[in-house]
């Protein structure tokens, strides 16, 4: 029980302050964060701008409280300094945290099942747990659905929750997280909410007219609103404008492992797991 208690007051405290950060930061997100929230161009998110953002970590919070409050009253101690934060049950002070960077198509997807054989990682995709979220019947699924469909980027209070959720849920260390951060806006969110870097960047570097026959092909059988010839344009845009300057700043802090994925997936993951040897 003291392990709950100390668990639900660290989950609690840094609820609270990822919305006091939101909240400190919301002008300076707007001011930098992804176009489509700028522009205002979604009414959903036009209509409540990035208040959106900051009512949903407190909201989130504010639904928190009365566990974490019921435990404190046990009469627990204070749980460390730096204990807050959402690493799940591990050790150390955060879990391993690879982003998995590419355009559409690229074959993040296909790379991370082998690591996940190989390596023991957890592999979270920040698309499909979006795609789940639309089908889920939540608040903001039509908002998240017409975005995918468009190609833009969902804004980053709902991902970054989402992909924190699925880590704490996972009770693993060791996450690929895969689509992710996609914009500048989700990179500061991650910061923000998360309060660690990743180790690396994973990033698999394929040329747009290769990706564009992959999708094509993926289009036969996924399902998938985004795998038309319409979205995929308008993917590759948004990949050119708002991905590939995170993937830039991570190679300014030489933290970004290339793997050139214009060959067969055998060949792709050859070069792929060199770059996982510290996890055998
Ligand atoms: N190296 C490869 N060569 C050929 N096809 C590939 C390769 N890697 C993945 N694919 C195929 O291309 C499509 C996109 O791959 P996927 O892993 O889903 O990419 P991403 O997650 O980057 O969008 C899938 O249909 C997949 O089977
Ligand atoms: N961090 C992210 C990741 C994906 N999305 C949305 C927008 C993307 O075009 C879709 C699909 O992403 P996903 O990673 O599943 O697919 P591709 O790499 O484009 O094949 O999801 C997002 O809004 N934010």
């Amino acid at each position: 029980m003291r392990q709950v208690a100390r668990a639900a007051r660290a989950s609690e405290r840094a609820l609270y302050s990822t919305a006091r950060a939101y909240e400190a930061r919301a002008p300076l997100v707007v001011a930098e964060g992804n176009a489509a929230v700028a522009a205002g161009s979604h009414p959903a998110v036009a209509a409540r701008g990035f208040g959106f953002a900051a009512a949903g970590a407190f909201a989130t919070a504010a639904a928190f409280t009365p566990t974490a409050v019921a435990l404190c009253a046990e009469g627990e101690e204070a749980a460390p300094a730096g204990a807050e934060g959402s690493a799940p049950s591990s050790g150390s002070a955060h879990p391993t945290v690879v982003f998995v960077l590419g355009g559409p198509g690229a074959g993040k997807g296909t790379q991370c099942s082998n690591i996940v054989n190989d390596f023991g990682f957890v592999h979270l995709s920040a698309g499909d747990l979006l795609r789940a979220h639309m089908k889920s019947g939540s608040e903001d699924g039509n908002m998240v659905a017409e975005m995918i469909k468009n190609g833009q980027i969902v804004p980053s209070v709902v991902t970054v929750r989402l992909l924190l959720d699925a880590m704490k849920a996972s009770g693993k260390e060791r996450f690929l997280i895969d689509g992710f951060p996609r914009n500048k806006e989700n990179r500061d969110a991650w910061e923000v909410t998360a309060g660690y870097d990743c180790d690396f960047v994973l990033f698999f570097d394929c040329p747009e007219d290769v990706m564009e026959r992959r999708l094509l092909g993926r289009g036969e059988t996924s399902g998938r609103t985004d795998d038309n010839i319409e979205s995929i344009k308008k993917r590759f845009k948004t990949f050119v404008e708002s991905s590939m300057p995170v993937v830039d700043y991570y190679a300014g802090l030489k933290k970004v492992r290339s793997v050139n994925s214009d060959q067969s997936p055998d060949e792709v993951y050859a070069q792929t797991k060199g770059h996982f040897a510290a996890f055998v």
